[in-house]
């Protein structure tokens, strides 16, 4: 063998490994370490080219490739496994578990049952307890749930406890955060590359960071919880290529309604459904959480975005671990892929009482409501505020009916209180809010998205009709079995509450 074949073959299985791996990831710490890499290959390259007085094409023989998709190659790095297929059973190394105050007790009972009551947990700085769902109540059972997770945070040395004891002011409480999901992401616990467990159905919302996560019952983390693995069936792929300038008056709600109208809610059952696309590479990284958050409600395993320029950003003061971004490789199979031009769509709503009830919003704009909700990890976040603020700004008028604004996290509720509105000559949301006739922004947390005890703020103890940013309009989410639930996107909130009726947010933002 010649010293230029040698080194051709060695640069092919150089670029068949970079290719897929490390494509787009300009600003990564890791790509920092290969561009150093790549550089020096190619200098020798040249060298070698310089030393050989024949060329010739490099050897086809040698190297086989398994394209896979980036949740494959995540969960395949995770097992120390050079490929997997969908359908294989794997033991994963987990990066990080997160439980809350509704299955913590349960998870932290299972530990204790199946591990021995003076078990330690596999790594106290793995595992993240957020309370954040029945929090600022007076029900005896779910106080207790928060008791029982500080005290095993104690005994176990949390590294990362979400602590509130003070519920009569949530800003008493430093370490209290609110809703899970957005927490982790604030707090710097979602990367790319990396896995991530949840005793929550939501946890989906972390592969906006180009992660896998996802959500498992209380017995699994107990499992995870003592030993830092889990045996994962790999998930099919679907992709979603979503193409075309997004209109000024939609939101990433709305595609995710557009999706899971098409696929229903059982049309990803324990797929991964990947997001690609020029659209999606504009999606900020809370638009992009809102793409992913919702992939259970189609029965989604988990929901993917490949990591960029906009997640180094977001990232960049959050984390300093390193990580290692995966990509979709170009021969990768999918099971399934849906092309939207975004361009084309209108406002959604989900009608009663499902997700995948879709409905375009004007066709909706004879329904009657009673309430508008904005909050919950799907449509609390600081750019679902500004979203709605927007529209009460552009309209100068009243809300019609009584507005509940429940931020997701305590950092969330700050914003709303100092964050300038663009176009708004200084005003904060909450001025706007104000002004408006909303409700005061509630305490941080997941608030009456899933009902909760009765004395929960804005819960639906009555029969009610409501627009709501929230994920689920099943019978009874939101306190009453007969109440009604349009799922809808901040913008349409906003409007639906000016006019008291389900409303085209293109009426006051044109
Ligand atoms: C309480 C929890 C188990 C549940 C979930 O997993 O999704 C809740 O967060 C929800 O949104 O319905």
């Amino acid at each position: 063998m010649t010293l230029s074949s040698s080194l051709s073959i060695c640069s092919r299985i150089f670029d068949d490994k970079m290719e897929s791996t490390f494509l787009g990831s300009f600003y990564s710490p890791i790509y920092k370490q290969v561009r150093r890499q790549t550089a020096q290959r190619r200098v020798y390259k040249v060298d070698a080219m310089a030393v050989t007085t024949h060329s010739r094409p490099p050897s086809t023989t040698g190297s086989v490739k398994h394209a896979m998709t980036m949740t494959e190659k995540i969960l395949a790095k995770a097992s120390n496994k050079t490929s997997v297929d969908p359908g294989d059973n794997v033991w994963v190394n987990i990066d990080n578990l997160m439980t809350h105050d509704v299955c913590g007790p349960g998870t932290i009972g299972i530990f204790k049952k199946e591990f021995g009551e003076n078990a330690k947990v596999w790594d106290r700085e793995k595992i993240i307890i957020i309370p954040d769902h029945y929090i600022f109540t007076s029900d005896e059972r779910a106080n207790r749930n928060v008791d029982i997770l500080r005290d095993f945070c104690l005994e176990q040395d949390i590294k990362y406890f979400y602590d509130i004891k003070d519920l009569g002011d949530f800003r008493a409480n430093p370490d209290y955060k609110g809703v899970c999901h957005v927490a982790l992401a604030q707090e710097g616990h979602c990367r790319p590359g990396e896995v991530l467990l949840g005793t929550d159905s939501h946890t989906c919302n972390a592969g906006a960071f180009g992660q896998f996560a996802t959500g498992i019952g209380n017995t699994d983390a107990g499992f995870v919880m003592g030993t830092g693995k889990l045996l994962l069936k790999i998930p099919p792929t679907m992709r979603f290529v979503l193409d075309g300038e997004m209109p000024s008056f939609l939101l990433a709600k709305d595609l995710i309604l557009q999706i899971i109208g098409e696929i229903t809610v059982s049309g990803a059952t324990y797929r991964s459904m990947e997001f690609v696309g020029s659209t999606v590479e504009t999606l900020s990284m809370e638009e992009r959480m809102t793409l992913c958050n919702m992939v259970v409600e189609a029965g989604g395993k988990n929901g993917v975005i490949p990591a960029d320029k906009t997640t180094y950003e977001y990232l960049e003061d959050k984390t300093s671990k390193l990580f290692e971004p995966m990509y979709s490789d170009a021969q990768a199979r999918f099971v399934y892929e849906y092309k939207i031009d975004v361009s084309k769509l209108e406002p959604l709503v989900a009608k009663p009482h499902s997700p995948d009830n879709r409905a375009l919003a004007r066709e909706c704009k004879d329904v009657k409501i009673d309430r508008v909700y904005i909050g919950s990890c799907t449509g609390g976040k600081t750019e679902d505020f500004l979203a709605a603020a927007k529209v009460f700004l552009n309209s100068g008028s009243k809300v019609k009916v009584p507005t509940f604004l429940v931020p997701a996290t305590q950092k969330v509720w700050m914003d709303i209180y100092a964050l300038p509105v663009p176009g708004a000559g200084g005003k904060t949301c909450s001025q706007i809010f104000e002004e408006a006739g909303c409700d005061v922004p509630a305490s941080p947390s997941c608030g009456a998205c899933l009902g909760g005890p009765r004395d929960t703020y804005a819960r639906m103890n009555e029969p009610k009709v409501c627009v709501s940013t929230t994920n689920r309009n099943f019978p009874g989410r939101m306190g009453d079995k007969e109440g009604q639930i349009y799922l809808a996107s901040p913008y349409t909130a906003a409007a639906s509450a000016l006019t008291g009726l389900v409303t085209d947010p293109r009426d006051f933002l044109q």
